[in-house]
C-alpha cells in the first residue's frame, strides 16, 4: 500500500479528480475489497502467502484508513477533520455523521463515474465558526460598554455609574447581537449579591495594579525610572490601599498595604496599636491616645460610596475581627470629655503625656525572613521589632501639679504644696504603639538577584560592602521617602517617633524628609546579648527601663526568661522563633559596625 500513496497526495494537492483517483475509490470502498486494511476495516485480515506456499494471516490493524475520508477529499470540498462529522451538515447528501450514513459514489444513473464534474460537497455546520462567534461576542461587549458610558455620563453621579460596570446582555434596554444571534434573550438575570453595590468591581476599579501607576505591568523599566528622576525632589505620593487585622505571636497587629508614585513596590506598614482592638488596652492607656491611623484609607474614595466597600478595605467601618458584623467604631474624642484612664488614676499622669509611637523602617530580606538564613540577622530584628512595639511601655508620672496655699509660718508667702501625698518612684506601664514600616527595599535595595551574586561575592572572602561595589552597585542604595510619607499618612511624622535603628543613615535619611526623631532605640543581636553578656536586657537594646529591672538581673536569668518566653507564646514561623547565629552571621555584623558606622559595640567575646 505505501506505494499507492503519492498518488492520493498529488490529488490532494491539486485537487482534480481523474478516473483513476475515482478508481481507486470504488476499490477501496468495495465491499468484496481484499485489500484488507483498506477495504473498510471491516474485520478483514490481509492474507498472504509465505514462499513454502503456506497461509500467512496479517494481524488485523484495528484503525483503518477511512475510505469516507478519502473520498470526501477527493470530492474536492477542502480540509475535513474529525470535527466536521459532529456538526450536521446542511446540504442533504453531506455527511451527517460518520461511517453509518456513508454518501453513495459519485455516478451517474446508469452506474458510470462522472469524471469531469464531481459534485461538490458543501460543509456547512450549523454552528457559527469561532471567529464570527468572538466577533459577537466582542461587538456585544462593546455595545454594552458604550451604553453604560453614555449612561454614565448623564448619571455622573449615581453611584452604580461610577463604577462602569459591563451590563448582561439580556438587561432590559440593551440590544445585544449575541442575544439575538444565540436566542439569549431569555436568560435569567444574574442574581444579585446582598449588597446592591459589588463591592469587589468598585474596589478594583480604584486599585488597579498601582493605584498611582494604571497602565503599569507591576515591571519598572528603566526608561520609567529616568522619567521620574526630574521629579524626584517631590515628595513621593502614598496610599493606603487596605488594611487588614492579623493575629501573630506577639499580639494583633493591622497590616496596611501601601501603593505609591514613586516606585511600584508594595510596601507595608505593620501597626501595633492594641487600643483599637482591646477595651483593656484602651483603659490602660492615657485618655488622650489617639489612634495610629491611615488618613488616605480613611478618605471617601467616591461619592456614594458604600459601607461595604469601606469594610473590605478595612477602612475603620466596624470592627475587624473574626466574624464581626460590623457596628460602629466610637468617634474619638478630644480626650476632655472621657473618664481618666488606669493608669491616669493610678499615678496621676497628665493625660497629654504619652509614650512616643515606637518604629521600625525594617528593609525587605528575603533570604533572612522566609527561609531563615543566618547570614544575616533581618528574621530576627523583624521579629524583635514586633516584640518592642508590642511590649507594654513605662511611663514616668508626670511631675505633680503643684497647687499653692499660704504657709501659716510666713504669712503672704505662697507655698507649694504637692497635690498627692505620694509620688510612686516605679514607672507605671501603658500599652506599647507603634510601626514597622515594611520596605520592599531587598538587599539594601538592589534586589533580591543582585544580593544572590553578592552572596557568591562573600564566599570568595569580600564582604557586604565590598560585594555590593564590585558588582557594580552602592554599599546601600536604599531611600527614605516613601517611608516617610507613610509615617506623615499614618500621623507619626510630626510627633516625634522613637526609632529602633543601629543605621546613622537611616536616621539621617528619615530625618531629612521631615520625620520627627526623638528618640535612638538601639538593636542588639540576640546573639550578642543572650549567651554574651551584653547587658541590654533581653537583646532588645531598649532604652535601659522599659524592661522591668532588666539590668539588674543576671544573664543567666535573662537567658531563662526569654527562653520561658518563647516556648509559652503562641505561633508558628520565623517570627517568634529565637536568635541567628553562626561565623557568617558575625562576619555580617562585624561589616556592618566596622564599614557600615552602624552604632553598636561588638561584644568582647564576639
Ligand atoms: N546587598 C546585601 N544586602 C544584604 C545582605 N545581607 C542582608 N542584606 C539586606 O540588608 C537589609 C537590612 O539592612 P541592614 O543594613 O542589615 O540593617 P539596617 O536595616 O540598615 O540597620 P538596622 O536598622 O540597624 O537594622 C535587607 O534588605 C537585607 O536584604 C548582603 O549580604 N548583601
Amino acid at each position: 500500500m505505501p506505494a499507492m500513496m503519492p498518488a492520493r497526495s498529488t490529488h490532494m494537492s491539486h485537487n482534480t479528480t481523474t478516473q483513476a483517483d475515482l478508481d481507486l475509490l470504488s476499490l477501496l470502498t468495495s465491499d468484496q475489497s481484499t485489500l484488507g486494511p483498506l477495504s473498510g476495516g471491516r474485520g478483514h485480515a490481509a492474507v498472504t502467502h509465505t514462499q513454502e506456499g503456506k497461509k500467512k494471516v496479517l494481524p488485523r490493524r484495528d484503525s483503518p484508513m477511512d475510505a469516507l475520508m478519502i473520498s470526501a477529499v477527493i470530492a474536492g470540498s477542502g480540509p475535513v477533520t474529525r470535527h466536521h462529522f459532529g456538526h450536521g451538515m446542511a446540504r442533504p447528501g453531506a455527511y451527517a455523521s460518520c461511517d453509518e450514513s456513508r454518501p453513495t459514489s459519485p455516478t451517474h444513473e446508469n452506474g458510470t463515474f462522472e469524471a469531469h464534474s464531481p459534485p461538490k460537497v458543501i460543509m456547512k455546520s450549523t454552528q457559527a465558526p469561532r471567529s464570527e462567534r468572538l466577533r459577537l461576542e466582542r461587538e456585544a461587549r462593546e455595545a454594552a460598554l458604550n451604553n453604560n458610558t453614555s449612561k454614565d455620563s448623564a448619571l455622573s453621579t449615581s453611584p452604580t455609574s461610577a463604577m462602569n460596570i459591563p451590563r448582561h446582555p439580556s438587561d432590559k434596554g440593551t440590544t445585544s447581537p449575541l442575544s439575538s444571534s444565540f436566542g439569549n434573550k431569555d436568560r435569567p438575570r444574574r442574581k444579585m449579591s446582598m449588597d446592591p453595590t459589588p463591592v469587589t468591581q468598585t474596589l478594583q476599579k480604584a486599585s488597579p495594579v498601582n493605584y498611582f501607576h494604571p497602565n503599569s505591568t507591576g515591571i519598572q523599566s528603566p526608561p520609567l525610572m529616568a522619567s521620574t528622576s526630574a521629579s524626584a525632589s517631590a515628595r513621593p505620593k502614598v496610599r493606603c490601599m487596605a488594611r487588614t487585622r492579623v493575629p501573630t505571636p506577639h499580639g494583633e497587629v493591622f497590616l496596611h498595604l501601601y501603593h505609591n508614585s514613586h516606585d511600584m513596590k508594595e510596601h507595608l506598614a505593620i501597626v501595633i496599636d492594641p487600643i483599637q482592638l482591646d477595651p483593656q488596652a484602651k483603659a490602660a492607656a492615657p485618655r488622650r491616645r489617639k489612634e495610629i491611623r491611615s488618613k488616605s484609607l480613611d478618605e471617601k474614595w467616591r461619592e456614594g460610596e458604600t459601607e461595604m466597600e469601606r469594610l473590605v478595605r478595612g477602612a475603620y467601618t466596624g470592627r475587624l475581627r473574626p466574624g464581626a458584623e460590623g457596628g460602629r467604631i466610637e468617634e474619638e474624642t478630644d480626650g476632655d470629655d472621657v473618664e481618666m484612664s488606669q493608669a491616669e488614676q493610678e499615678v496621676g499622669i497628665d493625660s497629654q503625656q504619652d509614650v512616643k509611637a515606637l518604629i521600625r523602617i525594617h528593609s525587605e530580606c528575603y533570604t533572612g525572613e522566609t527561609i531563615g538564613s543566618m547570614r544575616c540577622d533581618c528574621g530576627e530584628q523583624l521579629d524583635e521589632a514586633l516584640r518592642s512595639i508590642a511590649e507594654p511601655q513605662p511611663l514616668l508620672a508626670a511631675k505633680n501639679p503643684t497647687h499653692t496655699t499660704t504657709s501659716p509660718e510666713s504669712p503672704g508667702l505662697p507655698t507649694p504644696v504637692p497635690s498627692r501625698p505620694e509620688t510612686p518612684a516605679e514607672p507605671t506601664y501603658v500599652p506599647g504603639r507603634g510601626v514597622v514600616i515594611y520596605m520592599r527595599q531587598e538587599g539594601r535595595g538592589i534586589g533580591l538577584l543582585e544580593k544572590i551574586r553578592a552572596y557568591n561575592l562573600q564566599d570568595l572572602g569580600h564582604d557586604t560592602v565590598t560585594a555590593n561595589l564590585m558588582l557594580g552597585h552602592g554599599a546601600d542604595e536604599r531611600k527614605y521617602d516613601v517611608a516617610a510619607e507613610i509615617l506623615r499618612d499614618l500621623g507619626l511624622a510630626d510627633e516625634g517617633v522613637r526609632l529602633l535603628t543601629n543605621n546613622p543613615e537611616k536616621v539621617e535619611g528619615l530625618g531629612r524628609e521631615g520625620v520627627k526623631i526623638s528618640e535612638r532605640v538601639g538593636m542588639v543581636p540576640r546573639d550578642w546579648t543572650i549567651g554574651h553578656g551584653h547587658g541590654h536586657g533581653l537583646g532588645l537594646g531598649h532604652s535601659q527601663g522599659i524592661l522591668h529591672g532588666a539590668g539588674a538581673a543576671t544573664m543567666g536569668e535573662e537567658e531563662k526568661e526569654y527562653e520561658d518566653w518563647r516556648l509559652r507564646r503562641a505561633g508558628v514561623g520565623l517570627i517568634g522563633a529565637g536568635k541567628a547565629s553562626g561565623p557568617e552571621l558575625e562576619k555580617y555584623l562585624r561589616t556592618k559596625v566596622e564599614r557600615m558606622g552602624h552604632m553598636i559595640d561588638i561584644p568582647d567575646k564576639v
